[in-house]
């Protein structure tokens, strides 16, 4: 492996190739060297240390298709063992997406990630023998419920390279399976069906990354690009509702700050959505859900000691994000290439 990457791809590669991605599977290894080449962080040593010290441990069972997420149990570990791993996981401060149960120790999330997927899974096509693509996964708690549903490679893509030191920690003690994390943007991923030639992903989604994105139309563009002919797109993403005109086709972009974060963009109108999606030439888009986000489903944890949503609310009124605009509420959309 390069010395500048913090985990090994070689199993990718051999996915990849499995999978019918093996031009991109040809030119990967130089794209990766160059995104750690790029974005250097400073705590890769202290990362790579955490990752070289998780003791040795077989998991003797493993239920990634529970609400929990479980690798191992108690049984599998000793009490010393035990120690050392919940001191090395709790270095990893902090756990935003989960849950997470790894050989009895349970890591309680800020998110309760299992309720949004609760919301999504009876809506999709089944994921049995797709291959599927996670842009912005996170530590890939979802990609783990993907696999379990019987996807036959699930990739997913994320720039933050101490996300990707998670889901290595989890994926040590799964073993080989086809599900890999790559530490790259959305934007960085290549255009499959035109760079080549009609290939791409099955099902692909981007849940709780559109409104981050400074142009959302292209976002939505890229997306449509790493889809097969009549592949199926997943987008979850904050909305707004008019609820005097359910069919307004407006959007608000805060002047600020949305619930304390700085990189929140555009928040169209589910109809205005449904929109900007058929511009770009989506088929048979249609809203799933829409759900505003409980102070249960995203809260601060002992695994997560920071602010959470409870924080950006207006405390008189939870209806309101602090800053006084509509607080979060979230729209799935489906919809086929
Ligand atoms: N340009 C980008 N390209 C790809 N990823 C990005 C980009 N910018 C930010 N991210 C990543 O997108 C994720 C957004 S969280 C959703 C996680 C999961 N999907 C979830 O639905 O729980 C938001 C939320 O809390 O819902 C983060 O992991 C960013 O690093």
């Amino acid at each position: 492996m390069s010395e500048n990457m913090i985990v090994n791809f070689e199993s990718l590669y051999a996915d990849l190739e499995e999978n019918d991605f093996v031009e991109w599977q040809e030119v990967l290894p130089q794209q990766l060297s160059a995104i750690f080449e790029k974005r250097q962080h400073g705590k890769k040593e202290e990362w790579e240390n955490i990752l070289q010290q998780l003791p040795e441990l077989q998991a003797s069972s493993i239920d990634i298709s529970a609400d929990k997420v479980r690798i191992g149990s108690a049984e599998d570990c000793d009490q010393e063992t035990s120690e050392y791993l919940l001191s090395l996981l709790k270095k990893l401060h902090p756990w935003r997406k989960g849950p997470y149960e790894l050989f009895g120790i349970h890591i309680d999330t800020e998110w309760h990630s299992d309720w949004k997927w609760q919301r999504i899974q009876s809506h999709l096509t089944p994921l049995k023998n797709r291959r599927v693509l996670d842009v912005g996964c996170g530590n890939g708690y979802h990609m783990w419920r993907m696999l379990a549903d019987g996807a036959k490679l699930v990739v997913g893509a994320d720039p933050s390279q101490f996300f990707l030191v998670q889901f290595q920690t989890l994926k040590k003690y799964v073993g080989e399976k086809p599900i890999h994390l790559l530490p790259f943007k959305g934007e960085e991923l290549p255009a499959f069906s035109k760079v080549y030639q009609g290939k791409g992903f099955d099902t692909v989604f981007s849940m709780g990354v559109l409104y981050h994105r400074v142009s959302p139309i292209e976002h939505l563009q890229e997306l449509r690009s790493f889809l097969r002919a009549d592949g199926e797109l997943v987008l979850e993403t904050l909305v707004i509702e008019d609820e005097s005109n359910q069919q307004s086709h407006e959007l608000l972009l805060p002047e600020d700050r949305y619930a304390k974060m700085r990189n929140v963009w555009f928040l169209p109108t589910p109809p205005l959505l449904v929109r900007m999606l058929e511009r770009v030439g989506f088929k048979n888009v249609r809203v799933v859900d829409i759900n505003q986000t409980s102070i249960e489903e995203q809260r601060s944890t002992d695994w997560m000691e920071f602010e959470s949503l409870q924080d950006f609310l207006d405390p008189e009124d939870h209806n309101k994000t602090i800053e006084g605009y509509p607080a979060p509420k979230r729209a799935v959309v489906i919809c086929n290439r």
